[in-house]
């Protein structure tokens, strides 16, 4: 095994989510859901910001798709209030290129044959040596997302429906044409409603390009694909261009089909300029209109495992993925920094089997890693949640304001939060 490493310093690392409704502001009390069309609005419980250092005892590279089990956060001091103290940019993620004697270098941007996207290791004197890499949420503070909780899934598909709708009319007004990704899973499911009238007659489907948030490694035809999914439930009854379908070519080598799908991207954002671009901490970054993501039970979105290395790429687009714990073990992803340059992200969530990562979504506190579904976090974007009753039934919405379950709701970052969101 590659990675070994300490196990969690002190979970007081990372402070206790603090989900409040911007709503309660005035009065502060419970508050009150309804299922059915009422939307609660509230910043996601994802008030943490600590750095979780992953340490890679191996040069072998292909080894850095693994998965790392026992992190530890080091040089993040609990403060009071339960947040990392340190937050020194020289140590953080952008920083860690440092090259003084003795002291690891990442590369993330280095690709090889053997599928793996990172190099974890190199030396002054040759000898292999530990590599440190820090995952880092982009923000403290409250995040804002709204959250749309519905009886069933006919009714999330409605919601989802309009939404969709409504972003692909906006899009196409300002741009010319609506970029939508897809991932695999239940989700495309909740998509049927927009395949029947009123929606069918009104999107005008041939300005939609639709790409993947992740692929498994199977010819397009094969009952696993993702893009075979989505065509069979979706889009084959709707008229997009097959052109537009941005599918994955490659499916030999993940490696391959990586660099070649983030080719792609980059040829559509040059070409026609069906895709703008974005920046995101220096880097550049497709900004697609729509992103759609499921969750998995693990907390994984598209093929982003929990506490993989993958989670930490700063500059890559697409990534491959060799030992998916969810068959089949090799896919492509989209990166986290690529997902959270999105206009619009939305999750998707059905069914009573999702009420407990759900649960520990929003409301546990997590290392960043351990719930990739935590690190979504649109930088200029929206994030929005459609959940089935069943997916919510663990949520304890009514108490998110209550100082006892949910502590120190911060009102005055909470306002910053909204006015820098408006402006
Ligand atoms: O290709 C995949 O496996 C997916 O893109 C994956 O991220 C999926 O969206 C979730 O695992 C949720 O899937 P379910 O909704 O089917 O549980």
């Amino acid at each position: 095994m590659a990675f070994t490493h300490a196990a969690y310093a002190t979970p007081g690392a990372v402070s206790t989510p603090r989900p409040v409704d911007p709503q309660a502001q005035s009065a502060p009390s419970s508050i009150r859901l309804s299922y059915g069309q009422s939307i609660v609005k509230f910043p996601g419980a994802r008030d943490v910001k600590s750095r979780l250092s992953l340490v890679c005892a191996s040069a072998s590279s292909s080894e850095a798709s693994g998965s790392l089990n026992n992190a530890a956060p080091i040089g993040t001091e609990p403060t009071r209030r339960g947040r990392p103290k340190s937050s020194d940019p020289s140590t953080t993620t952008k920083a860690v290129k440092k090259k003084a004697e003795g002291k690891p270098v990442v590369d993330s941007t280095a690709s090889d044959a053997d599928e793996s996207h990172i190099k974890a290791v190199q030396s002054q004197n040759g000898k292999p040596v530990p590599a440190v890499h820090l995952f880092e949420y982009e923000e403290g503070g409250p995040w804002p997302c709204s959250v749309s909780i519905l009886p069933h899934l006919h009714d999330v598909a409605e919601s989802l429906a309009d939404y969709v709708a409504q972003i692909s009319e906006e899009s196409i007004k300002h741009r010319g044409f609506f970029t939508i990704v897809l991932s695999g899973g239940s989700l495309v499911k909740a998509l049927h409603r927009l395949a029947e009238e009123p929606y069918s007659k009104k999107i005008d489907w041939a300005k939609w390009y639709v790409f993947w948030a992740d692929e498994r490694m199977v010819p397009i035809s094969h009952a696993d694909s993702n893009y075979n999914h989505a065509k069979a439930e979706f889009l084959s009854k709707v008229p997009i261009p097959q052109e537009n379908l941005i599918t994955i070519d490659d499916w030999d080598v993940c490696s391959a089909a990586a660099h070649g799908y983030e080719n792609r991207l980059k040829e559509l954002t040059k070409a026609h300029k069906v895709l703008h671009t974005t920046n995101v901490n220096h880097h550049k970054y497709p900004r697609f209109d729509l992103v759609l993501l499921g969750i998995g039970p693990d907390g994984h979105i598209a093929s982003l495992f929990p506490n993989t290395l993958q989670l930490a790429e700063t500059r890559r687009w697409v990534v491959p993925i060799t030992k998916s714990p969810k068959p089949p073990a090799r896919r492509i992803s989209l990166t986290l920094p690529c997902i959270n340059a999105a206009a619009h992200v939305a999750f998707v969530v059905i069914g009573s089997s999702k009420a407990e990562v759900l649960q520990r979504v929003f409301e546990r506190p997590a290392l960043p890693g351990a719930l990739p579904a935590q690190l979504v976090r649109p930088k200029h974007g929206e994030l929005t949640w459609f959940v089935d009753k069943a997916a919510a039934a663990r949520l304890s919405i009514e108490h998110y304001s209550d100082p006892k379950m949910f502590p120190s709701v911060d009102w005055s970052s909470l306002k910053e939060t909204k006015a820098n969101t408006s402006s």
